[in-house]
């Protein structure tokens, strides 16, 4: 009998400035930018029901924390594999829209896992690449999955999917705190005027890479946020007070989420959520194990 159920974790990614390349075909479309990425994630289950000989004989079933639910760049990833009849548990503790990478972390999650159940026989490259040009397609993210394929703190240094893009990494692990204030839409912002927010962007990548630390990072993407109009006002405020108590916070992309390092919003007197920077990428689980 084979086996019923295969299961991925793919670490959330906050990202804290990028500029956006758009190209017609999405595997070399992207972002270049830098984030982290988060021992807090998606745990994707996919199942097939019965044992049938073409293999994804589930009954198409898609769930988002337990409710009936669906991501449109999961069901594009799974169309490419042939896994649409498969189906798709999708378990996380982060918010969806708050700039944490759901959509493209449950995508990578559901590609890595139906490959993995159906026997499909594609390469780590391939997957990020599947799962990357479906969430360019459906405008809800450019850099977040070869982001999260990779873990630690990701550099995108070119856009785009595996042999296309180019990524570094800060050679870094620390505490991270977030506490999040509600949804910022990715679309809206994607398919607006893009110029100036790029630009910032572009800035922030040079001061980076000629100084290639976490604070440098925070600082470049506190004067990204704003250079690129993104501030909301609870962000702003939490922003400053994670500052004046001496931390490093900045806001994620794209939501109304700000993210400290070590103890940053605890010490400014907010109650966040803690996790790690992840240290291991998009990775197959035996169940309930990280
Ligand atoms: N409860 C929900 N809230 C928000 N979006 C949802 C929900 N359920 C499903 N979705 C779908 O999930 C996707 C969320 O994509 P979006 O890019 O906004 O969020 P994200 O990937 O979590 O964060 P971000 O891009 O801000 O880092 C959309 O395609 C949306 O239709
Ligand atoms: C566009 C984006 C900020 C949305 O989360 C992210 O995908 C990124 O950094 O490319």
């Amino acid at each position: 009998m084979s086996r019923q159920r295969a299961t991925a974790f793919v670490p959330g990614h906050v990202t804290a400035f990028f500029s956006a390349h758009p190209a017609a075909r999405p595997a070399a479309a992207g972002s270049r930018g830098a984030g982290v990425t988060l021992t807090d994630g998606v745990t994707v289950r996919v199942s097939a029901g019965g044992e049938t000989e073409a293999g994804d004989g589930g009954s198409g079933a898609r769930t988002i924390d337990g409710e009936s639910g669906t991501i449109g760049a999961v069901d594009d990833a799974l169309a490419e594999l042939g896994a649409t009849g498969v189906d798709v548990a999708v378990e996380t503790d982060l918010p969806i829209g708050a700039g944490f990478g759901v959509s493209g972390a449950a995508t990578l999650g559901a590609a890595l896992a139906a490959n993995d159940l159906l026997d499909r026989g594609r390469s780590e490259n391939e997957l990020v690449r599947i799962a990357h040009e479906a969430e360019v397609a459906r405008g809800t993210g450019l850099g977040d999955v070869v982001a999260q394929a990779r873990g630690g703190v990701p550099i995108r240094v070119e856009p785009g999917a595996p042999g296309i893009g180019e990524l570094d990494g800060l050679p870094a692990t620390a505490r991270v705190e977030y506490v999040t204030f509600g949804e910022l839409s990715t679309e809206e912002v994607l398919g607006g005027d893009t110029t100036a927010l790029s630009a910032a962007g572009e800035d922030a990548l040079d001061r980076l890479r000629a100084d290639p630390r976490l604070p440098t990072m925070m600082d470049a993407a506190r004067a990204f946020a704003r250079e690129a109009d993104l501030l909301v006002p609870e962000v702003a405020a939490a922003i400053d007070a994670v500052g004046e108590a001496g931390g490093e916070a900045a806001m994620a992309m794209l939501g109304r989420t700000v993210f400290a390092l070590g103890t940053g919003l605890s010490d400014a007197g907010y109650d966040p959520e803690v996790c790690r920077i992840d240290a291991a990428g998009a990775r197959l689980t035996v169940d309930g194990q990280g």
